[in-house]
């Protein structure tokens, strides 16, 4: 296992790039990902996650920057001289070789010994479901069956620097998949693998990682805990992107410790001096968001209720823009309700995209922009 040091990378596909678009990777990615640490790669197609996973496994050189391995400069190395295990979204396994021969082949590449290799197999087996399989041959398994003893072979080694899984599940039927997640969870919990795994799968995301890597066009816009994307969005982008559904973001004017909505002012709790005054905007998650039938808060007309099951989904027209209400299962939502009130607890504001701190947190050295 190891700690993963990502300094000062970047990758352009064309090569000799000639501005900050011609890199699919922009010059921003610079940080330390801890050892025996569960990440997960998130964003929409296309924002770099391959690129980056590649990166990180050796099949691709950045065009700048250096990748190390705890102390040990890897830029330059193999995929096999950095010892990292790879799980790809297809399976890939040999056809010819029974179940038990293909989870064992990793252990006996490098001479485990028997009784290691049929423990460690035994044990993997079970975790993937399996264990009445070993002595099948893998040649007309389902795609799905195969791609469980990929993703055991993936884990079956326990010294390795670091496993890396691109979609994994993508070809893994839904029920099978929340399973499998949850066990890859465990097997981390017991194993403390440093784990780097890609998804545009927000629940995958969330469920499998101790942090998250949000991207967005060749950016990592936040790196935190699941708790952390949920609280503190420090970029639009991660509160819509995370969340069901997600933060509600509405264009605004700032004044000390007030927004104003097309005339309506919000408070806010704390005082924002430094907002500025172009592209601003206020963020809030549908969790704090309530409706109100009374004089205070912003106008409304609710245009949908949909039963989520643990709560309800309130959707709602402000001004012609769409602002989502969680509700209490149960509630009884009528058109008397024609107002919304934000707590200001869960209000943040951002300039072009990004968070703007509240002068205390200012006072108190927070942000990271
Ligand atoms: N070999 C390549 N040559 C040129 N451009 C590439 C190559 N591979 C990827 N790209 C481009 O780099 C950008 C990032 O691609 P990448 O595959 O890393 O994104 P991703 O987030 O993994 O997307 P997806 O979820 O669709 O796989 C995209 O614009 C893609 O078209």
């Amino acid at each position: 296992m190891a700690k993963i040091t990502l300094s000062n990378l970047a990758h352009s596909y064309a090569g000799a790039p000639a501005s900050r678009d011609d890199y699919q990777l922009k010059p921003t990615i610079d940080h330390v990902w801890d050892d025996g640490e569960a990440y997960a790669l998130l964003g929409p197609s296309g924002c770099g996650k391959t690129t980056l996973l590649n990166i990180i496994s050796g099949l691709l050189v950045p065009s700048q920057g250096r990748i190390l391995f705890d102390d040990t400069d890897v830029t330059a190395l193999s995929t096999a001289a950095r010892n990292v295990a790879q799980v790809f979204q297809f399976p890939v396994v040999y056809d010819t070789m029974t179940v038990y021969e293909n989870l064992a082949f990793p252990l006996r590449n490098r001479g485990g010994s028997a009784a290691y290799v049929d423990r460690r197999v035994k044990t993997i087996a079970e975790m993937i479901g399996m264990t009445g399989d070993l002595d099948r041959r893998a040649h007309g398994l389902t795609a799905d069956a195969k791609q469980k003893i990929s993703l055991g072979r993936g884990m079956v080694r326990e010294d390795v620097s670091a496993i890396l899984f691109d979609e994994p599940l993508t070809v893994i039927d839904p029920h099978m998949k929340w399973e499998l997640r949850t066990e890859l969870k465990t097997l981390h919990r017991e194993f403390g693998h440093t784990m780097i795994y890609v998804t545009h799968d927000q629940t995958e995301a969330l469920t499998f990682a101790d942090k998250v890597v949000v991207m967005l066009d060749g950016e990592v816009v936040q790196l935190g805990t699941p708790v952390e994307l949920f609280e503190r969005p420090e970029h639009t982008f991660v509160g819509f992107f995370i969340g069901s559904p997600g933060m509600n973001v509405l264009p605004a004017t700032v004044e000390g410790d007030t927004a104003f909505l097309g005339g309506h002012a919000v408070p806010l709790g704390r005082a924002f001096s430094h907002a500025g005054a172009d592209g601003i905007e206020i963020g809030v998650r549908p969790e704090f968001v309530s409706l109100s039938d009374g004089d205070d808060g912003l106008p409304i007309k609710v245009t949908r209720v949909e039963d989520v099951g643990r709560h309800l989904v309130v959707r709602t027209d402000f001004d012609g823009t769409e602002v989502n209400v969680i509700a209490p299962e149960g509630a009884s939502i009528s058109d008397r309700h024609n107002r919304i009130l934000f707590d200001p607890q869960g209000i943040h504001v951002y300039s072009d995209g990004w968070i703007v701190d509240s002068d205390r947190r200012a006072a108190r050295g927070g942000g990271k922009r």
